[in-house]
């Protein structure tokens, strides 16, 4: 036992001994160092700092960059590339299993209010690294936050350390695909808003917005299945274009002109294409707009990455055209509707007459100079959609090529559509009753998706009740379709005048009724004479 005891001993000692001594020799290396700061110059000592730097600095296998969040000497301009890191770090962490020793987690008092709340962001913590890999190199970033001297201020910055070998040839692509994700991220995760001019025409153009949750998308949109394709694709496309845009040198910009009857799901449509990109809506109430300086004021306001839409286009009263066929209309409105202007009313004053009276009014030339003139390069990233009823009421000069790049026609249900609402909002997918709705489709009955929706949600406990009901409503349309075109056909046989209806869309039924119909009709006529 004694053996053991006195075995122990030196066992023990030599350990803390040595650590005694390393200890006492770091303390003299201190203290030597402190009587150097102190004698040699200051000069002489930041020269002996930078050599003990390059010293380092060649002698490492790795190369560092540092990414600072904040630029120039003031250190007031963000750093774009910060943030993507920041973004990109923040999926990585998300994603790497085990997730680094320490995180910042954090949800701000605004974010934390609304409902639901969004889940708490994750960050790497000051001083704290995280290891990446790309394409078989190993990147390390470290989080550092240094508080100034003399001051509260904190700066913060990434490093990024890579294999000094590769560094040259790994970093562009790295910094590439690190922006690329991080520009997928901001998109998904960003929260959106409604933004529409306020009515204040004689305050300042301005927005006000609220938070935008639409809840309509293309999964939920009853569409044609070739139309959705057709406009996921050019979205996609767009939104993808960047290099396109700049390559060709036009503005990232297009233009949508949505056309239909009331309820064919324009508005729908937009919200769809809103969230599918996720883009901001700016509602532009052009009424609301006093002149085309408060206009231009509006629209450069306007964010990336946004829809800019023009409800009613046709119908947007001061929009008079300083061009084309717009200003000869609204002088023949004017001429039909004389009593119902004022003349002290300033809108009647200054539109009357013609394109130069037009000066401190919203014109047709203010927007398009907009949408493709010197202003369109204003901002990136930017679809400006048009909505009207009438499609025939636009003025050409918004219909010409290259205006509107794309024009959607939306049309009452197509059968496709009405089976997919039926199934959506009923849970039907399979029903006698669907086939006759549909056969009545087929043969003319025209009810807008806004219609159909209405007939299945009255109807939404009652999946039976909503297909029957549906399926006669759709075969009394159809039956008055019928009429309406059996009436048309008398009218041009009788008077020789051609009908704006043919015969395109009508039914075996309506048909056979018809040609009775004709038969007698044509047998009084030669009997008359
Ligand atoms: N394609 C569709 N798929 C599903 N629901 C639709 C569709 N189109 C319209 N709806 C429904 O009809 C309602 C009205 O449609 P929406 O407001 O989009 O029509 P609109 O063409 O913009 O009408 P308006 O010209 O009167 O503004 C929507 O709330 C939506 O529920």
């Amino acid at each position: 036992m004694p053996q053991s005891t006195l075995d122990r001993t030196p066992l023990l000692a030599t350990p803390l001994r040595a650590s005694m001594e390393f200890l006492s020799q770091m303390w003299s290396l201190l203290g030597l160092l402190t009587i150097l700061q102190n004698v040699l110059p200051t000069q002489l000592l930041s020269l002996l700092h930078s050599l003990w730097q390059s010293l380092q600095d060649s002698l490492t296998p790795y190369s560092y960059f540092d990414v600072p969040e904040f630029l120039g000497s003031a250190a007031v301009e963000p750093n774009a590339l910060y943030r993507h890191v920041q973004l990109y770090l923040h999926r990585s962490l998300l994603l790497s299993s085990p997730p680094p020793p320490r995180l910042t987690l954090s949800l701000p008092r605004s974010a934390a209010s609304a409902a639901p709340a969004p889940p708490p962001s994750v960050s790497l913590s000051p001083n704290h690294s995280v290891a990446d890999t790309f394409n078989g190199h190993r990147a390390v970033w470290t989080h550092h936050a240094d508080t100034l001297q003399d001051s509260l201020e904190e700066r913060r910055s990434f490093s990024l350390r890579l294999p000094k070998r590769h560094a040259a040839a790994v970093l562009p692509a790295y910094l590439a695909h690190l922006a690329a994700a991080a520009d997928h991220l901001e998109r998904s995760s960003r929260a959106r808003r409604l933004h529409t001019n306020a009515a204040s025409p004689r305050g300042a153009a301005a927005w006000a917005s609220v938070p935008f949750c639409h809840p309509a998308t293309f999964d939920t949109l009853a569409l044609d299945p070739a139309l959705k394709a057709r406009l996921l694709a050019d979205l996609t496309a767009f939104a993808e274009g960047r290099d396109f845009y700049r390559r060709t040198g036009r503005p990232w910009k297009r233009g949508y002109l949505l056309h239909g009857p009331p309820g064919s799901g324009k508005s729908s449509l937009i919200a769809a294409m809103a969230n599918h990109l996720r883009y901001d809506v700016f509602d532009l109430e052009l009424t609301r707009v006093a002149t085309n300086a408060d206009l231009r004021a509006l629209l450069i306001q306007t964010t990336n990455r946004s829809l800019i839409v023009i409800e009613d286009i046709d119908c947007s009263l001061h929009l008079t055209g300083d061009r084309g066929l717009a200003s000869e209309r609204l002088h023949k409105r004017r001429k039909l509707h004389a009593a119902a202007y004022d003349d002290d009313d300033d809108s009647s004053d200054s539109d009357g007459g013609g394109a130069d009276n037009h000066r401190g009014k919203v014109t047709l030339s203010g927007l398009l100079n907009f949408t493709d003139g010197l202003w369109s390069c204003c901002g990136e990233e930017r679809i400006i959609v048009f909505t009207t009823n009438h499609v025939d009421g636009i003025d050409p000069a918004l219909l010409r090529p290259g205006r509107m790049d794309v024009h959607v026609r939306l049309d009452a249900c197509g059968a496709h559509a009405m089976r997919e609402l039926v199934q959506r909002y009923v849970g039907v997918g399979d029903h006698e009753m669907l086939d006759a709705a549909e056969d009545s489709i087929r043969d003319g009955a025209e009810m807008t998706p806004a219609e159909v929706g209405e007939v299945l949600l009255r109807n939404r406990d009652e999946p039976e009740t909503a297909v029957t009901e549906l399926a006669a409503e759709l075969k009394a349309r159809r039956n008055a379709a019928d009429d309406l075109q059996w009436e048309d056909s008398a009218a041009e046989l009788s008077d020789g005048s051609p009908t704006k209806k043919g015969r395109k869309g009508m039914g075996w039924e309506g048909k056979v009724r018809m040609l009775g119909r004709l038969r007698s009709l044509t047998k009084s006529e030669s009997g008359r004479r």
